[in-house]
């Protein structure tokens, strides 16, 4: 297969992460003789450096002309771009517009603990273990676009929720038809004893509901889910929420895993499709070699089954799975670690490459090359 892929790299930890990505992506196409052609472009705060905005028109144009797009993260962690004025010049502003102008109203965000990783959860293994769900989160609603506002006097601010009945159902509709695939069950998560928001949201997946009388629909305010979450996470197989609600439960569903480094998203809709890791810039570990790339690493594996590449998914999947077996993590996933970015990034494409020449050593010094893999 051909694939154009445009490449935003971002800030902060972006570039050495998505580079991981990237190398995973090169060794697939060369295993499986595809074509993949990678361009890069700027996003985020060295973008507003380099063309004083966040989102330059050459990168949309990059991101409508290409098949899909990998992007990094952005943010440099500098309060004068987060806390600017001007929205162009903000990075999150960025991800917001890319994801409007791109028609990306679905993020599918799975969530899943790695039989070899319960002791890095905070959480008790007999809570954990054997999670499997994914969130769909809306994307291009909610409190995210609509109004805001500040006054002259800069005391009193207002952000607006709006949400539209058709925006509610298509990505209902993807969210019934995902739990179908999987154990036929759907989580709506809302605040509907408060929100008008909500009470459309209620009424309109009820209604898309008739469509699919195998899936079982119920409800839970937010604030309880974040409780079950962490209570009893395995309960949960598909959990359809808005835009703000979703990106807060995720981030705390990471907790469930043992790092938020290990979580990837999916976004489609109606033009193109876009991946990233769920985390955010992490401006601290910013080219310190520490940063986890396996959430991009993910990433890049979603991208290939969105494109129906299952095999090829499925390998990258099996070279992270070898990668945390066998301890090749980083920091946030063991403490004494000798492993960093690019090293884990480097196990798993030279994975994917059958390479039999490796030379890692776990940490306890035990020879974990190709070879003793396979
Ligand atoms: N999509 C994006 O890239 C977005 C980025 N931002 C910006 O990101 C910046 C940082 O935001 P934070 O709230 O600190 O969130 P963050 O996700 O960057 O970091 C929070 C914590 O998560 C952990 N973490 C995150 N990614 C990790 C990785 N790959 N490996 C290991 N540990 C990891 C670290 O312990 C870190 O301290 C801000 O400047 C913010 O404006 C904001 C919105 C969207
Ligand atoms: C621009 C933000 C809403 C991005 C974010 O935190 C996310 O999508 O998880
Ligand atoms: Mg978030």
């Amino acid at each position: 297969m051909n694939l154009k892929i445009a490449v935003l790299p971002g800030d902060g930890i972006g570039p050495e992460v998505v580079l991981q990505a990237k190398k995973a992506l090169y060794a697939i196409s060369v295993m499986f003789d595809h074509e993949f052609i990678f361009e890069d472009a700027l996003i985020g705060a060295v973008a507003i450096d380099k063309t004083g905005t966040a989102l330059p028109e050459q990168t949309l144009n990059l991101c409508l002309n290409t098949d899909v797009v990998l992007l990094g993260t952005v943010g440099d962690g500098d309060p004068k771009y987060d806390n600017n004025p001007d929205a162009q010049k903000r990075p999150s502003q960025a991800v917001l517009k890319l994801r409007k102008e791109l028609g990306l109203f679905a993020n599918k965000r799975p969530i899943k603990t790695y039989a070899t990783l319960m002791h890095s959860s905070p959480l008790k293994r007999e809570i954990i273990e054997g999670t499997d769900f994914i969130i769909f989160r809306e994307l291009t609603g909610g409190i995210y676009f609509s109004d805001k506002s500040l006054n002259d006097e800069k005391n009193k601010a207002t952000d607006v929720c709006e949400y539209s009945e058709e925006e509610i159902t298509r990505i209902t509709h993807l969210a019934f038809q995902a739990a179908q695939k999987r154990r036929n069950k759907v989580t709506m998560v809302d605040k509907a004893n408060v929100l008008e928001t909500s009470r459309l949201w209620r009424n309109v997946v009820q209604k898309v509901a008739y469509d699919y009388p195998d899936v079982e629909l119920n409800f839970l305010f937010v604030d309880t889910a974040a409780m079950q979450l962490v209570l009893n996470p395995r309960q949960f197989d598909v959990i359809l929420t808005e835009n703000l609600f979703g990106d807060i439960l995720s981030d705390e569903a990471s907790a469930i895993t043992g790092s938020i480094g290990l979580l990837a998203s999916a976004s489609f809709g109606t033009k193109k499709a876009l991946f990233e890791p769920i985390h955010k810039s992490f401006p601290q570990a910013k080219g310190k070699n520490i940063a986890n790339p396996i959430a991009s690493i993910v990433s890049a594996a979603m991208l290939l089954e969105h494109f129906g590449l299952t095999e090829e998914a499925k390998l990258v999947h099996e070279a992270i799975e070898k990668a945390i077996e066998y301890n090749v993590v980083t920091l946030d996933l063991n403490p004494g670690t000798s492993f960093g970015t690019n090293e884990v990034g480097e196990f798993v494409s030279n994975f994917i490459l059958n390479k039999d020449d490796l030379m890692y050593f776990n940490n306890d010094n035990v020879h974990i090359g190709q070879s003793t893999i396979v």
